[in-house]
């Protein structure tokens, strides 16, 4: 029997301590290389990805405990590339060292802030990044204006819903939408009706409120959004709202004077107690739980899974949705012939027999209608919560705003439908522009490609995600986020350099004041194409809606400055961590 070092070994043994080198010197580096991303050719990388198998992972996690968020260090990777060049972007950002010092991530992104950056000649529009295992961690960031539009409405057999997404959003909805890979459209739904209700009671409920207020004091103004987003989109939904405002309302006008919120002129943010009942606790506690960062969205939700909160959760909003299928289904039935005409809910347009949503399942349908909430309700609140800051700021888009609904008279009467579309108001829907623009809801959207293919002369394999940083987009040059010179924006200088970052509605008005939505390119709070938001038309409409209503009854008084920034923290979407409002009677 051989021997190692004195001891007796069986051929067993020997054969291991044989094979040890082998495994060392060949078998580990193999697979090292095989789970390691490897960057693609020509398109500049982060050297962050040299720590093996996690590549950029470990950096965005540093970056992630300084409180910033994964769609900003994104946005960090691609300026960082397009300002200070391929070698320095490869730099940045590692670890919190740039160019050999110490550098927070927020000093670090500072550095971007400043106005009158030089874009680097050898920017291509293009950078990538590496997060996890294989080839298929591979994320490729693109800023070219043209080709993004051009990949979202045109390329749309090579680029399709990315595995990011669908991962994040089939754990809740399998069925809906957005969890299912490019499809012939499911619903025929359409909107031109105006849901005013949810409005005036936001109005109502500000009211209220203001009557209470004190010399200087404010009010948290985001959870009343979401309940305004709520009731609206339930209603459009279901046709039943969660009422959750009119029940606010109630518990305001009854509550007694002890129990008001005290007005002391020390105390200058004012608190309302609401809680709001148990069918919009169990959706959030149901939305909430969508793994929007986790690196293992699919093993999050099994976790989730678990908990019994999540499964009652679930459990009493499907009842809803079922319930209210089958009450679709009797309105249906007893409206006849006439049923096309008096169908203005969600589920009763679905029920309508015109050939492509009668086909879908129960199941399909409550996760067609699950996502109209998962999708329209967080996005149009945070969008509105971003808009409160944004006026408060700029008294004078109040006035004017003020003066053209006046004097479209809507002082005077309830407004319509047709009262809202541009050409009548067109200051109105270039500041609901303006906000979408700059509120940066949607940080970016993902693609995956279908097959071989190339994004600005790069080859890109397929299984590639693409990302497309929507909100970054949006307040860069167009000529800084171009891959060539071929992409020039608007001539007019409302539309260049540092004015960007600023709001100003007047950049969406051509010389005649009428709203030009062809100069707005490079804002895509929407994303585009046929997997573009499915609820634009109804998310403008409720942002219209809404901002009229305010914009009628209050000025929105400026907030001090320690009250007020445009620090946020993200979910479905970018939300102010400050959101304060006093809303005066005009
Ligand atoms: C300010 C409000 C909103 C913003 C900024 C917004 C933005 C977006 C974005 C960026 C996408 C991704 C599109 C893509 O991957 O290309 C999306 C998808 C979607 N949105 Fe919205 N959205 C808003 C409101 C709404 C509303 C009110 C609804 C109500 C029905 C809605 C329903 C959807 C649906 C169903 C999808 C998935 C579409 C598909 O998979 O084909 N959104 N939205």
């Amino acid at each position: 029997m051989p021997e190692l070092m004195g001891i007796s070994l069986s051929s067993t043994q020997t054969l291991t301590i044989a094979l040890l080198p082998l495994l060392y010197f060949l078998v580990l580096p193999l697979l090292l290389r095989i789970l390691t991303p490897q960057p693609l050719p020509g398109i500049p990388y982060r050297k962050g990805r040299q720590f093996p198998i996690i590549g950029d992972g470990l950096d965005a996690g540093k970056w992630l405990t300084e409180q910033t968020t994964i769609t900003q260090w994104f946005d960090g990777v691609i300026q960082a590339f397009m300002y200070t060049g391929p070698e320095k972007g490869a730099e940045w950002g590692v670890l919190g060292r740039k160019g050999g010092e110490e550098m927070s991530a927020n000093e670090m992104m500072q550095d971007f802030e400043k106005d009158g950056l030089e874009r680097s000649e050898r920017w291509e529009g293009i950078c990538q990044m590496m997060f996890g295992l294989g080839n298929g961690a591979r994320q490729v960031l693109v800023t070219d204006v043209h080709e993004i539009h051009n990949i979202l409405t045109k390329r749309t057999a090579e680029f399709e819903r990315a595995d990011v997404t669908i991962n994040v959003f089939s754990g809740i909805l399998p069925l809906g939408q957005i969890a299912l890979k490019t499809a012939p459209p499911t619903s025929a739904w359409s909107y031109n009706d105006i849901k005013v209700a949810a409005a005036n009671n936001l109005v109502k409920l500000w009211h209220l409120k203001t009557e209470t207020l004190g010399e200087g004091q404010f009010f948290e103004s985001s959870e009343d959004l979401m309940y305004f987003a709520s009731d609206a989109i339930t209603d459009i939904a279901f046709g039943k709202g969660y009422n959750l405002l009119p029940e606010y309302i109630q518990s305001l006008s009854s509550a007694s004077p002890s129990s008001a919120p005290s007005s002391n002129q020390t105390n200058q943010i004012v608190e309302f107690p609401y809680n709001p009942n148990a069918m919009y606790h169990a959706t959030e506690g149901l939305l909430n739980t969508l793994p929007l960062f986790s690196a293992f969205p699919k093993f999050s939700i099994f976790l989730q899974s678990l908990q019994p909160k999540w499964r009652s959760d679930k459990r009493l909003v499907h009842a809803f949705i079922y319930e209210q299928i089958a009450e679709a289904r009797e309105r249906s039935i007893a409206r006849g012939d006439e049923r096309a005409e008096l169908a203005d809910s969600a589920i009763d347009q679905a029920l309508l027999k015109d050939g492509t949503v009668d086909a879908l399942s129960e199941p399909e349908l409550r996760d067609e209608v699950l996502l109209f909430l998962a999708a329209g309700q967080e996005t149009t609140a945070r969008t509105l919560s971003w808009g409160m800051k944004m006026l408060a700021r700029a008294p004078d888009v109040q006035k004017r705003l003020k003066k053209e609904l006046t004097d479209a008279g809507l002082l005077e009467r309830e407004m319509t439908y047709h009262d809202l579309l541009a050409d009548k108001v067109p200051y109105l829907e270039a500041t609901a522009n303006e906000i979408l623009r700059l509120a940066g809801t949607a940080a970016g959207v993902s693609r995956i490609a279908t097959r071989d293919t190339t994004v600005l002369g790069k080859h890109i394999p397929k299984g590639t995600t693409l990302y497309m940083p929507l909100t970054l987009m949006a307040t860069l040059p167009m000529e800084d986020l171009a891959g060539d010179a071929h992409a020039v924006g608007p001539s007019d200088a409302k539309w260049r350099g540092a004015t960007l970052k600023q709001f100003m509605p007047d950049r969406w008005l051509d010389d005649d004041g009428q709203f030009d939505a062809s100069v707005g390119v490079q804002s895509l709070p929407f994303s585009a194409g046929q997997r573009g938001c499915f609820g634009k038309a109804l998310a403008i409409l409720e942002l219209k809606t809404m901002l009229a209503k305010i914009n009628l009854a209050f000025f929105l008084d400026s907030i001090p400055a320690e009250h007020d920034n445009d620090e946020f923290v993200e979910f479905v979407s970018r939300k102010p961590k400050l959101a304060y409002v006093r809303p005066v009677p005009w």
